[in-house]
């Protein structure tokens, strides 16, 4: 690309409405944020300062990188930490386009450190109450569960938060390999019938049968991740057919070695394939980038254009889990967004 499409490229991405699916609100923390929150709580964290705890952010797989996220977590123990946390994630927002973003949290982790769930989701919930009145940034609330965890609790804790309220729908994350969806279809199923929405990761490190999994057991509406579907023609042609979403992560994908580098990646391939593929930044403290860095260099580094990041967005837009109305109009301010760029 010459220097000056370069430029319009960027801001092109830059500028446009966007949406987001895809990111834990415990991955946006900084380690600005990380070491601030634990001298206030004190905790102990073997970082002396910012470089050594970025220096630590070098990953083999993904439970080396769930090892250093769920230490990170560990320093968040008040409503404040949990809301200025998500604040910061909104601002990034804000900076950055997005004009709707659907988080994940996991509240195991917090509670295993004696932290109530009140705690945690009021935080979180100020703040997106506070990014919507503020900044018109719409969310949704994802409630995760961490699969290499006990499946025995997850009822129980799926009401409690029922009872706090906020919550838009359900996911399933943390350490893949050994732990398949089927262990959660009883939290899957109560889910549903209370009318909640369900996806879960799979197929990031995890083999194709986990994305079956996710689709006939959990009953998931999207999948999170799913890069290895390519390897199962027939589950290609199942997401097809019914157009499941995946909100694809590509700097994950590249830190956690499920991809040796961008060039790499099989995004380009999703794409062809006709995949409803979206983009997004997981972990974006600690992966190296946000939503626009994530599009920007995978779109180059895979040699996509404008016509592919209108595409993911759109897609996104559909994946969401707003109204119809919501839909319409983030769809409008997009080709509006779009028209006006290109005339
Ligand atoms: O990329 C991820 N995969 C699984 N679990 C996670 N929890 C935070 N990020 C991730
Ligand atoms: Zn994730």
């Amino acid at each position: 690309m010459k220097e000056e499409s370069k430029i319009e490229f960027e801001s092109f991405v830059k500028h446009m409405p966007k949406v987001e699916l895809h990111l834990h609100i415990e991955g946006t923390l900084e380690p600005e944020m990380l070491l601030r929150f634990a001298q206030r709580n004190e905790i102990n964290l073997p970082y002396k300062d910012i470089e050594s705890a970025r220096s630590a952010y070098q990953f083999k797989d993904l439970q080396s990188f769930l090892n250093v996220y769920y230490l990170g977590a560990s320093v968040l123990r008040e409503e404040l930490d949990f809301y200025e946390l998500t604040k910061a994630y909104l601002q990034r927002c804000k900076q950055q386009g997005i004009m709707h973003t659907e988080i994940f949290f996991d509240p195991q982790t917090h509670l295993s450190h004696g932290i109530a769930l009140d705690v945690v989701m009021g935080g979180i919930r100020s703040a997106l109450a506070e990014a919507e009145c503020e900044w018109g940034i719409s969310s949704a609330l994802i409630l995760c569960f961490e699969r290499d965890r006990d499946a025995e609790s997850t009822v129980s804790l799926l009401h409690d938060a029922m009872k706090i309220g906020g919550i838009a729908g359900i996911g399933l994350d943390s350490a893949e390999l050994g732990n398949p969806p089927r262990k959660f279809q009883e939290v899957f199923q109560r889910a549903k019938n209370l009318g909640l929405h369900r996806v879960a990761h799979a197929g990031e490190e995890g083999p194709p049968e986990y994305i079956w999994e996710a689709l006939n057991l959990l009953k998931v509406e999207r999948i999170d991740h799913g890069v290895r579907c390519l390897e199962d023609s027939g589950l290609v042609e199942r997401l097809l057919e019914e157009r499941i979403p995946l909100t694809v992560c590509p700097f994950s994908n590249v830190e956690l070695k499920v991809f040796p580098d961008l060039e790499s990646h099989n995004l380009g391939k999703m794409i062809d394939a006709g995949l409803h593929v979206t983009i997004n930044s997981d972990d974006p403290a600690y992966f190296g980038g946000y939503l626009n860095e994530n599009i920007i260099s995978t779109v180059n580094c895979l040699e996509r254009d404008i016509n592919d990041i209108i595409l993911l967005q759109k897609n996104a837009i559909e994946a969401s889990f707003c109204t119809t109305e919501k839909k319409k109009q983030m769809f409008s301010a997009l080709e509006n967004y779009v028209d006006g760029f290109l005339s």
